[in-house]
């Protein structure tokens, strides 16, 4: 890693501005590859970063440098890799044409595929995997909200990118084992089609035992899956994986008393797919539970569930009205996708 270098974030939205902000407030060059609509927004509000804990971190636009023209990687020594999955074999192709060769790139996507695309096209440079626990909100006029707890993961090096990176406010911890800590959050993310299709706050899915009864029995089919593959995911928080949908069935009050000891949520969170579906984007459906659809077809597990809800997304992508507001008896059967 080369640290006197600016550290270049490469698709600056939700993750990116606010990853990319709080290495800025902490002292740290900085420099976001953006979209024209992003650049004229921090150019005109700069940069706000609100947290759950209540605290905020205010940041001029001049702070940053910001583009939305690629040679914004010349002379970067790290570059932090936030656009979405479907994006990153073009991000990779613009990184290769104009990163040097010793820039260390860290993936701080979702999903389980985009290190090896960034390793495909990057052959040589050090990429590193990354994982980002919390979640971020879009809010507008410059404002990005961080709305739940955790710090990312970095693939552990011998350079330590990970401390290198950390900043008060944002820690960053090496991983021994990312790959597993990949699966680990992908096995989380599959709630993010039931964020979406609900059009629900997070917090106030999760206090919902029959949403999390869905999302138990999604989840499960995920670790089948995974179990029949030889995958050990892990968990980002002190409950391992396999307790996790036994955790979701309990009962409300139990249920809550232990997610209140292990993370903070609050109302505001809303997955990056709900964001997606808002704004009429694509979503990461493919990377999420596609991944798990490919993982059980190649071990012979069977994942109806998954797949009634990868025919939901598409549903409500193609019709371009927003998060469908689906109830869980919808999502199990007998609604709209058939
Ligand atoms: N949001 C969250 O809470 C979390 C998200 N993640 C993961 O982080 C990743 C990023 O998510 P998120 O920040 O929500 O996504 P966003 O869509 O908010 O941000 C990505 C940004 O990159 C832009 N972009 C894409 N390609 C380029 C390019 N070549 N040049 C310049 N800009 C580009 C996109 O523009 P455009 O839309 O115009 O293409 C968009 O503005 C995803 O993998 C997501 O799953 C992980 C944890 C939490
Ligand atoms: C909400 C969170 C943090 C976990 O599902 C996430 O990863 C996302 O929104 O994509």
């Amino acid at each position: 890693m080369v640290t006197d270098r600016p550290i270049v974030v490469a698709g600056a939205g939700a993750i990116g501005c606010f990853v990319g902000g709080m290495l800025a407030v902490g002292g740290r060059r900085v420099a976001l590859l953006v979209r024209p609509r992003v650049k004229t927004e921090i150019e005109r509000f700069g940069l706000l970063l609100t947290d759950f804990d209540g605290s905020e971190k205010k940041l001029g636009a001049g702070q940053l440098a910001l583009s939305e023209d690629p040679s914004i990687f010349h002379s970067a020594g790290t570059v932090l890799v936030t656009v979405k999955s479907a994006d990153t074999a073009d991000v990779a192709d613009q990184i290769a044409q104009h990163a040097p060769q010793d820039a260390v790139i860290v993936s701080l996507q979702n999903g389980v595929g985009n290190v090896a695309a960034l390793r495909d096209r990057l052959g040589g440079r050090c990429v590193l995997a990354g994982m980002v626990p919390f979640n971020v909100i879009a809010m507008g006029e410059g404002r990005f909200h961080r709305s739940t707890s955790g710090d990312i993961h970095v693939e552990a090096d011998e350079a330590n990118t990970a401390a290198v990176l950390s900043v008060p406010g944002l820690t960053m911890r090496a991983s021994r084992d990312i790959t597993g800590v990949q699966w680990g959050k992908l096995i989380i993310n599959l709630n993010n089609a039931l964020s979406a299709l609900s059009d629900m706050p997070l917090a106030a899915q999760l206090a919902s035992r029959e949403w999390r009864r869905l999302f138990a029995d999604q989840m499960a089919e995920g670790l089948a899956a995974m179990k029949a593959a030889g995958i050990t995911p892990v968990s980002a928080t002190p409950i391992p994986p396999r307790w996790t949908p036994t955790l979701l069935r309990l009962p409300d009050t139990v249920f809550n008393a232990i997610l209140g000891r292990t993370m903070k949520i609050d109302p505001e969170a809303r997955s990056s797919m709900w964001q997606d579906l808002k704004l009429g984007r694509k979503t990461e459906i493919d990377y999420l539970q596609g991944a798990i659809i490919a993982l059980a077809e190649r071990n012979g597990v069977d994942v109806p569930l998954s797949r009634r809800i990868v025919a939901l997304i598409r549903e409500a992508e193609s019709a371009g009205k927003g998060p469908p507001r689906l109830t869980p008896q919808q999502i199990r059967g007998g609604g709209p996708a058939g």
